[in-house]
């Protein structure tokens, strides 16, 4: 490397308006840190760090990036304990144009040419901490548990229930049919209990191809395989890693899954595809299914000893139709939330209109039940949503008799009948639902999502 005296003199036009340096070699070990810098670290005096990696020190430093790139930062801002500095880094090269390592430079905030770009700064930082702060609030109230409707004795209980959860770390699994709020309660335990501030993330078994759930969970070691990314990728496990891990549709893992899925579980460690080093992992899981676990393990397809260690602390959500008198609060919530035209001022549902609705069977549950009102709001020609309205606006088996429009609509009228019989008959177990109509688990999703039903 040029000298360390050659680099700092090249840049000795600056001495005067910099408070502190720092050079590190071409593996970003510190080969040299001025007496200025020392103490803005506030290194004691005989604490000598040279040849020490720069993060140890310094451990936001981009002084790798800067090297590994050989690309300057010319500007940027860093924080030491609660003070800004500007600082600025600049790759040094050889003759032949080859990194040697890099120099940093540190400019106090009472600079005055650098004031305009640190009020900025500043102004942008409170901005986003503004908006951190309500997205938190937003998230908050969008997964409490207040946000899950029902005033019946079966959903005190179940909140009750919840609340205890939430307060316990052990695993949890939610039972119930499709679109009963399971995925919302594993949000509202995970928000009222000590992880909070940790990552919620969610993977559908159903909806990841079995070839690529191990990658999904375990994550991927960098070049682990012929066409793999050269960067590391992470797992879900990782990712949830200080929070929760949320497992939707548990009954479809596949059993070859499920056994390396137990072995993380018991183990506490995750070793990515393709590595050969385990990392250790703290992660809450909480499952849920619309399946009956219990006759999966019965048939096999589903392993008691993974079974025991998510059903820790079980709870079963009752589908609508055992809960009707939450009918006339569910609609209330619903239509506040239901899209209405700039010169209405709220939506309002005839007692007769809610009495329809309560004799309906809903497979669906609130899911349904959401889709209906939103039908039924794009139907009705004014505020009130009268028994006219919803009766329109329920699925088409419910209406025997109305004319049909065509070939393709009555076809997609019967096909979305077919599921909806397919899922009550199987009380709404989506897999079981999709072998009794012969088609594949992922033709059965699509065809959910293009009826607007469940997911
Ligand atoms: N009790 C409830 N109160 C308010 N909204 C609800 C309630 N139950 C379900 N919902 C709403 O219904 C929709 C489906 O809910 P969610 O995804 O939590 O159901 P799920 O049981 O996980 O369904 P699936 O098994 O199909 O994944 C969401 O829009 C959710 O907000």
């Amino acid at each position: 490397m040029a000298s360390i005296e050659e680099a700092v003199a090249a840049f000795s036009l600056l001495r005067d308006f910099f408070e502190g340096a720092i050079i590190v070699d071409a593996q970003t070990r510190i080969t040299w840190m001025d007496k200025r810098y020392r103490e803005l670290l506030k290194l004691a005096p005989d604490f000598d760090p040279i040849g020490m990696p720069v993060e140890d020190i310094i451990p936001h430093s981009l002084l790798r990036r800067v090297v590994e790139t050989g690309r300057p930062i010319l500007l940027d801002i860093m924080n030491f304990d609660d003070r800004q500095f500007v600082v600025c880094r600049i790759p040094l090269k050889d003759a032949a144009g080859a990194v040697e390592g890099a120099i940093g430079f540190v400019f106090y905030d009472n600079v005055d040419y650098l004031a305009p770009i640190l009020d900025k700064f500043e102004a942008l930082q409170k901005q986003l901490t503004r908006a951190q702060a309500a997205l938190t609030r937003e998230r908050q109230t969008k997964y409490s548990l207040s946000s899950f409707i029902g005033q019946s004795e079966a959903i005190k209980e179940l909140k009750a229930m919840v609340r205890r959860f939430a307060l316990r770390d052990g695993a949890a699994l939610i039972l119930g049919e499709t679109g009963t709020g399971k995925e919302l309660l594993a949000h509202a335990i995970h928000q009222q209990s000590d992880r909070a501030d940790g990552p919620f993330v969610a993977v559908n078994m159903a909806a990841v191809p079995e070839a690529l759930l191990e990658a999904e969970f375990f994550g991927v070691a960098p070049g682990a395989y012929t066409g793999a990314e050269k960067k590391a990728r992470q797992g879900k496990f990782e990712l949830a890693h200080g929070g929760t891990l949320f497992l939707d549709e548990i009954g479809d893992m596949p059993l070859g899954i499920q056994a390396k899925f137990l072995r993380v579980l018991q183990e506490g460690e995750i070793e990515a595809l393709g590595s050969n080093t385990v990392k250790k992992i703290d992660v809450r899981i909480i499952a849920a299914t619309s399946q009956d676990l219990e006759a999966k393990i019965a048939d096999k397809s589903f392993r008691a000893d993974l079974y025991y260690r998510v059903a820790v602390l079980t709870v079963h959500v009752p589908p609508l139709r055992e809960r009707r008198e939450d009918m006339a609060l569910l609609c209330e919530t619903l239509l506040e939330q239901t899209m209405r035209a700039a010169d209405q001022r709220g939506w309002v549902i005839t007692p007769e209109a809610v009495a329809l609705l309560q004799d309906h069977a809903w497979p669906g549950n609130v899911r349904e039940l959401r889709n209906v009102l939103e039908r039924a709001a794009a139907l009705a020609p004014s505020e009130v949503m009268d028994a006219g309205v919803i009766r329109r606006a329920l699925p088409p088996g419910g209406r025997p008799g109305l004319p049909r429009q065509g070939l393709a609509n009555a076809m997609a009228d019967t096909e979305r009948q077919a599921i909806l019989d397919a899922l009550q008959a199987t009380g709404g177990q989506k897999s079981a639902a999709a072998l009794r109509l012969g088609v594949s688990r992922s033709q059965f999703y699509e065809k959910l999502k293009r009826h607007n039903i469940g997911l």
